[in-house]
């Protein structure tokens, strides 16, 4: 039986075919940088996710508005905002991500399932500075392509693992910017013991670390900068908090520094 990737990747190919038949074209746009973010600071960079429905949770929010949520997650000093664009798994659109991009000042980054080039060119039309690559959809070439190609448009690219092997591939093609998912996408089973594991080693290499799924309590975040991780990617816990000001005191108040990249 196959597993939601290999469901979500099927789906992906369907939208490729229709996305080639529009014969996008690169447009060069000039693009936020999130990296040099990361560069300049010591804090740990909250990316802070607009996340409708999962296939993990089902509706998480549905009520929520794309703008307002991402006004303020900026207010309360995100660093990026990640928006799903996935439609079929994640009640996502494209549109709430050029929508985002008008309203925010900080670099958005494109939530999506990207095994083809046509799919980056989409997220550029659609105002996106930086995209997401997970190892486990692409072989080591398709991968070290399409992060290529994304670079060269100028994109930060956040390259997305949840084993060594997938660490070391991302480490192996020069990758700056690596998220660590503490989420299986097999099981959906949550353990941030995933950052813990895989951080070292992606540290020595002198990427970025961003740990990302499943974090709620001041223990978790604490636990994923004591691991070094340099950000956090969180959804679920900001859509569904009454106001998010409260999960970035959280997020402000845990633990001591984390020590930079
Ligand atoms: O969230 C899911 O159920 C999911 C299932 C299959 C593939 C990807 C999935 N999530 C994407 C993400 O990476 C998360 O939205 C992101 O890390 C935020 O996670 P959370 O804070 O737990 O909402």
């Amino acid at each position: 039986m196959s597993n939601i990737l290999d469901k979500i990747l099927a789906e992906k190919e369907k939208e490729i075919e229709i996305l080639k038949s529009t014969a996008l074209r690169p447009i060069g746009s000039e693009k936020r940088s999130f990296h040099s973010h990361l560069h300049n600071t010591v804090e740990l960079a909250v990316i802070a996710e607009f996340k409708r429905a999962s296939p993990s949770k089902g509706d998480i929010n549905m009520h929520r508005d794309p703008v307002s949520q991402a006004l303020s997650y900026a207010q309360n000093g995100a660093a990026a905002v990640s928006v799903l664009t996935d439609q079929s798994f994640f009640k996502g659109d494209f549109k709430d991500l050029t929508l985002v991009k008008e309203a925010v000042n900080i670099p958005v980054l494109c939530k999506d399932f990207m095994i083809d080039e046509t799919q980056i060119i989409r997220a550029e039309h659609a105002g996106a500075d930086i995209i997401l690559l997970i190892a486990a959809a692409l072989n080591r070439k398709r991968l070290q392509e399409l992060h290529q190609f994304a670079q060269e448009l100028g994109f930060d690219v956040l390259v997305e693992v949840h084993n060594q092997a997938e660490a070391e591939r991302a480490i192996d093609i020069g990758a700056k910017l690596i998220g660590i998912n503490n989420r299986n996408l097999t099981t959906f089973h949550v353990d941030i013991a995933k950052t813990e594991e895989l951080a070292p080693k992606i540290k020595k290499s002198g990427a970025y670390v961003i740990s990302e799924s499943g974090l709620k309590t001041s223990e978790d975040i604490e636990r994923v900068k004591n691991a070094g991780a340099n950000g956090i990617l969180v959804g679920e816990a900001f859509m569904t908090a009454d106001g998010v000001s409260e999960m970035f005191d959280r997020i402000k108040c845990s633990g001591k520094e984390h020590s930079s990249a």
